[in-house]
Formats: structure tokens, sequence, C-alpha cells
């Protein structure tokens, strides 16, 4: 479980990132971060593993005050979330495995890492982690010789293989088109229930999050200003978020991409069944 108490930011610039937020997270539950640029999104998910360090306020996980840690204490607390990017953070170079059980670098030793020596262990856990997100036929594939998609999937197999007690996901689909998108937030939101690993995803795409998230955070101004079932999420609390001309271009840009993609799609078939 994840708790977060009265947490704010001000940056030194006197930026309020954050506002007093408060929130907690039950085991298992895919939150949606969404709201405007510079709402205070990025901040959030910065805090809760202090790559930013808040102004005030407590962030508990299970119990412990990552809040209060330093050095070593921090450091082990950081291995306990795991971390998915919008531009994967692969090691290019290193192949599928590679890269999964780089997830590990945090609990082996120095030198079992530099002499890439993983436990049995760790290695049998990627190897079914990678049949989980569907790349078992690509386990000795370098990083660079995948598509987007199937990047993302190393990327969430990597944060697995931490053993993590918390996934922090940032963007997760804002560089993959848009079918490959709802496979990714199906797979991920799918692992977090199997798993019962609470999700914090902040998320540009607010259909996205609506179709596959348990609960969404609007952010606005650093504040918390809506806090509910994706169901509940309605014009007017959109309206409220993005505010009535935002919310206006964002709905008409999905509405088009939709479109576009059932175009796309139409097209297809009928290819298909002309040949
Ligand atoms: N390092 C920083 N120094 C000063 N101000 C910052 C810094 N990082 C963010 N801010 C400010 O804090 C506020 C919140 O920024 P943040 O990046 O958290 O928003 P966001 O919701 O993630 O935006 P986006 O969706 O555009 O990534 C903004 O006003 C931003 O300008």
């Amino acid at each position: 479980m994840l708790d977060i108490i009265a947490l704010n930011k001000t940056y030194r610039t006197g930026d309020r990132a954050l506002d007093d937020v408060s929130l907690t997270l039950p085991k298992g539950q895919v939150v949606g971060l969404i709201g405007p640029s510079g709402a205070g999104k990025s901040t959030l998910i910065r805090c809760i593993n202090r790559l930013v360090e808040p102004s005030a306020g407590e962030v508990r996980l299970n119990g412990t005050a990552l809040t209060s840690l330093s050095g070593q204490g921090l450091r082990q607390a950081r291995r306990r979330i795991g971390m998915i990017f919008q531009e994967y953070a692969l090691v290019e170079r290193l192949t599928v495995m590679e890269n999964v059980l780089s997830g590990r670098l945090g609990y082996v030793s120095f030198w079992r890492s530099f002499t890439r020596r993983f436990p049995g262990r760790d290695i049998a856990r990627a190897y079914q982690l990678l049949e989980r997100v569907g790349l078992s036929d690509h386990v000795d594939k370098r990083a660079d010789a995948l598509s987007g998609g199937q990047r993302q999937r190393v990327g969430i197999a990597r944060a697995l293989e931490q053993e993590p007690e918390l996934l922090l996901v940032d963007e997760p689909t804002a560089s993959l088109d848009p079918r490959t998108s709802r496979q990714i937030m199906r797979l991920l939101t799918e692992i977090c229930r199997e798993n019962e690993l609470p999700a914090i995803v902040n998320i540009h795409d607010v259909l996205l999050a609506k179709q596959f998230t348990d609960r969404i955070i609007g952010l606005r101004a650093g504040k918390v200003v809506f806090d509910g079932r994706p169901e509940e999420l309605t014009e007017n609390v959109l309206t409220e978020i993005y505010g009535a001309e935002d919310w206006q271009a964002m709905r008409n840009g999905a509405m088009e991409s939709a479109e576009d993609e059932a175009d796309a799609r139409a097209q297809a078939t009928r290819l298909f069944e002309t040949t």
C-alpha cells in the first residue's frame, strides 16, 4: 500500500508544483494520473521515488516512510519501486534477457553484476517474465532490433524483475501507435492485478486512462481536482481539469485519431478481402 500525505513541492524557481496532495493506493490498484501540461504529474511521480525532493509531506510504502530515508536506506527502498518510461530506457546493444536482468542490479553484488553472473533464480524469473509479456522468442535479440511495443514489453519485464512493491509509470504509450498503446495498457493492468501490485500511470491519453485504469486522479496546478472511478470522469470534470478550450481540442484530436484508425482498419480489411 502507498500512502501520500500532504505532499508539497515548490521548486527553487518559486513554481508550486504540488499543493497538499494526499492519496492512498491499495494493493493491485492501477491509478491513471491525468492533467494539463505543468499540472505536476511528473513531479508527483518523482517525489515518490525521491528523484525530486518534496518540500513537505510524507510518502509511505508498505509502512516505510520513504521521505525520511537517505543513503543506503533510500537506495534499498528504491529497489522496491519499479519504473517504466516513455522512451523505454533500455541498453540498446544488450540483449532482451540482459536488459531484463539489469532489473536485479540493485540486488546483486558489484562483482556479480560486473561479470554478469546472475543467480539462477533471477534468470529463471526473467524467463518467466519474458514469457508473460510475450517475448519468449526474442530473449537473445538485441534491444535495438525490437519494435516500440516490444521494447516497452522489455521495460515492463525489467521493472517486474526487481520484484517491486509499487510501479511508477511515466507516459508508457506516448511513443506508440493507438493499437500497440492499448495492448501495452492491457498487459500492464493485467500484470498489476495478477501480482497485486499498485501502480501510478502518468498518462496523457484520457480515453486510454478511462478504458484501462481502476481509478483516475486529475491534477490541476498541483492540486488534486478529481479522484474517482473512470466512469465518474464526465465532460464537466474533464473541463474542470483541462479548461474548456483545451479539453475540447483534446477531445476533437482523440476523435479524429480514432476515426483515422477506424479508416485504416477498414482499408486493411478491404485489402485483405480482395487479395
Ligand atoms: N526542475 C524544475 N525546476 C523548476 N520548476 C520546475 C521543474 N520541474 C518542473 N517545474 C515546474 O513545476 C510545475 C509542474 O511540472 P511537471 O513537469 O511536474 O508537470 P507535468 O504535469 O508532468 O507536465 P507535462 O505533462 O508537461 O510533463 C510546472 O510549473 C513546471 O514548470
